[in-house]
């Protein structure tokens, strides 16, 4: 499919990348770009067998590749946009899989003055709590959904190509537009980790004088796993998306406040209802979830 692709950001994502197109014979060289602070982790990509050539000059590893991929935390896109720009190929594919859309595609416009036609956006729903290319996996995409975002200049062929592209390592790929999926992916994705980092921040601050941390079980681990996610990127992906976050916030404090007063008021038919309810959601998204 590719000649080369590079990945900018050899990572979690750009990590099961490189593995999951090597493994699917989708490119016949892959090679990593990282900062001068990323050699370890390039050399461990490299070792790892994950990419084949690491490079810390941009020039070096832009060379007659065809496919560039941006998997770098969101708020580091524009000045990689900026390094690309004196690079930049009309021929190549451009792609990235930030966790927010619009910040990406205003990054583009700021650095390009308009967003140019051959970069696609994108954002697969698969991922972890841990980072770094030792965590990366080869079928981290197989049965996942990636949502495409084109904007108007996007060419429809360069979002032709990433579909064929996700498929071939076994997602489920669906094209909206950015605002839209900064919308959805605010309310299922960013919520619930301000809410695992804000509880356990809370809880945290309390174990401190009373171990509470000590007697906490399977329902406290499941809840908070993704309470160990990078700090660097879901401060910028809350920054970036935060105009959909805060409305999401205020909503949930309402919800919470109605539940304190079921309390309050002893109205326990009320509570259970609540809680039938969300368990029927719930329900709702496994089904979703699994087929
Ligand atoms: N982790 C997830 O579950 C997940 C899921 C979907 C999308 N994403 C998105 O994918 C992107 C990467 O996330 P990840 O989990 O792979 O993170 P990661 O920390 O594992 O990898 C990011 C890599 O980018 C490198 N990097 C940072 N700034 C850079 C720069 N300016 N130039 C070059 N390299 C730079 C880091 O050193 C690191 O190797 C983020 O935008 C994130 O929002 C993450
Ligand atoms: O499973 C996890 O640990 C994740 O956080 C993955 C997850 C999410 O589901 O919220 C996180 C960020 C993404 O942009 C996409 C997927």
């Amino acid at each position: 499919m590719f000649n080369k692709i590079c990945i900018i950001g050899v990572g979690l994502m750009g990590g099961s990348i490189a593995r999951a197109a090597r493994q699917y014979g989708l490119s016949q060289t892959i090679v990593g770009f990282g900062r001068d602070d990323d050699l370890t982790n390039l050399q461990t990509a490299q070792n790892l067998g994950v990419i084949d050539e690491h490079y810390t000059d941009i020039a070096r590893a832009l060379a007659n590749a065809d496919c560039i991929v941006l998997a770098t935390p969101v708020g580091a896109i524009e000045s990689v946009f900026a390094s690309l720009k004196p690079f930049w190929d009309e021929k190549a594919i451009y792609t990235d899989v930030g966790s927010t859309k619009g910040s990406v595609i205003s990054a583009a416009e700021r650095i390009f003055g308009s967003v140019p036609d051959n970069l696609v956006p994108a954002h697969p729903i698969a991922g972890a709590e841990q980072s770094g290319v030792v965590a990366s996996l080869d079928d981290m995409f197989v049965n996942k959904r990636v949502i495409i975002t084109p904007t108007n200049a996007t060419r429809p062929d360069g979002v032709q190509i990433m579909r064929m592209f996700w498929e071939r390592l076994g997602a489920q790929v669906a094209i909206m537009d950015a605002a839209h999926h900064d919308a959805i992916l605010a309310a299922t994705s960013h919520l619930p980790h301000i809410v695992a980092f804000a509880l356990v921040d809370m809880l945290g601050h309390k174990d401190e004088q009373s171990e509470i941390f000590k007697y906490a079980a399977g329902g406290f681990r499941d809840f908070t796993r993704i309470a160990s996610s990078d700090p660097t990127m879901w401060r910028d992906i809350c920054v970036a998306n935060k105009n959909e976050i805060i409305p999401l916030i205020q909503q949930l404090k309402i919800e919470l406040g109605k539940i304190e007063s079921l309390l309050d008021s002893n109205d326990n038919q009320q509570l259970f209802n609540t809680f039938t309810y969300a368990g029927k959601a719930r329900q709702r998204f496994l089904d979703l979830f699994e087929n």
